[in-house]
């Protein structure tokens, strides 16, 4: 059984996913697919995402969700072989369109991993890694920067009387909430998830998801998990895939109380995956 957040059916306003306007939408997917050389791993995925929200990616191993969520911020281009049709607009305008700055992309669609990778360097250094890229090495900035990001990543406490130690003295959980604060402090519009947890303890796990309900007041935050109560705990609106297809896109509590498709309810019901 899931259970789902309690403040998701006190009749919040709820959005209409098929009607989002302009200004409450941060991502239109339209009609993508996308090949690994012969292998169709997505096929015709459409879904707009709303902005300031949570969205989950759920579904079985390898029906395609990290390569959904990695097409958001062009890390597949990376891939040998892969090949995409179809567009992504972030804000309205198509991050697949020709001239488009990846690294400009990449700096407003932050991706955080599954396993925490900080730098070898200091825990200052790891916050204000991507502003020194920038040109930004006033002190009084980065320091501001620092405190800001870790506040917003739930760290500050339990790190500020060590900002100079190695990133590495710190716990898997905390070096998770330290890649989000290096991920947060450029500031980008959107920030993905792939599944950030999954090598985290339970308590770890809970700090990070408390976390993301934080984040969403500054950022659209879209998240990938293997964990069907994570998504329920955290998500505003979940979308369900299975064999590279999209089956099913609904606020989050339509999703595990009441799916429209025999395949998500058997799915969240635990009858494969
Ligand atoms: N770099 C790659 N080259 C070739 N095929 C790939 C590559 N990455 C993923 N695939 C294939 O694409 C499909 C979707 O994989 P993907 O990792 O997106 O699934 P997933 O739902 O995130 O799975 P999991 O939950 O196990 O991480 C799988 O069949 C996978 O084997």
């Amino acid at each position: 059984m899931i259970s789902i957040r309690p403040d998701m059916t006190t009749g919040e306003q709820k959005l209409d996913l098929n009607k989002l306007t302009p200004e409450q939408t941060a991502l239109t997917i339209e009609g993508l697919n996308l090949y690994y050389g012969q292998k169709q791993a997505l096929h015709n995925i459409s879904m707009a995402i709303p902005k300031g929200q949570v969205t989950a990616f759920i579904g079985p191993s390898g029906c395609g969700k990290s390569t959904l969520l990695r097409c958001i911020n062009r890390m597949n281009d990376l891939v040998d072989g892969c090949r995409i049709e179809g567009g992504i607009a972030l804000h309205g305008n198509n991050i697949y369109d020709k001239g488009v700055d990846v690294a400009a992309l990449r700096r407003r669609v932050g991706m955080v991993f599954q396993r925490p990778n900080p730098f070898p360097k200091s825990i200052y250094e790891n916050v204000v890694y991507g502003l020194r890229l920038q040109g930004i090495n006033d002190r009084r900035v980065l320091d501001e920067a620092v405190e800001q990001s870790l506040k917003g990543a739930a760290l500050w406490e339990e790190v500020k009387d060590r900002l100079h130690d190695n990133a590495f003295g710190l716990s898997g959980g905390q070096q998770q909430r330290l890649v989000i604060a290096r991920a947060i402090a450029i500031e980008p519009e959107v920030l993905l998830l792939d599944e950030p947890t999954s090598a985290l303890d339970p308590i770890s796990t809970l700090t990070i998801e408390e976390l993301i309900n934080d984040l969403k007041k500054n950022f659209t935050v879209v998240i990938v998990t293997h964990n069907m109560q994570q998504a329920a705990r955290v998500s505003d609106q979940t979308a369900f895939m299975y064999m590279g297809e999209l089956i099913e896109y609904a606020d989050t509590n339509t999703i595990f109380t009441k799916p429209a498709k025999k395949k998500t309810e058997d799915y969240i019901t635990g009858r494969y995956g």
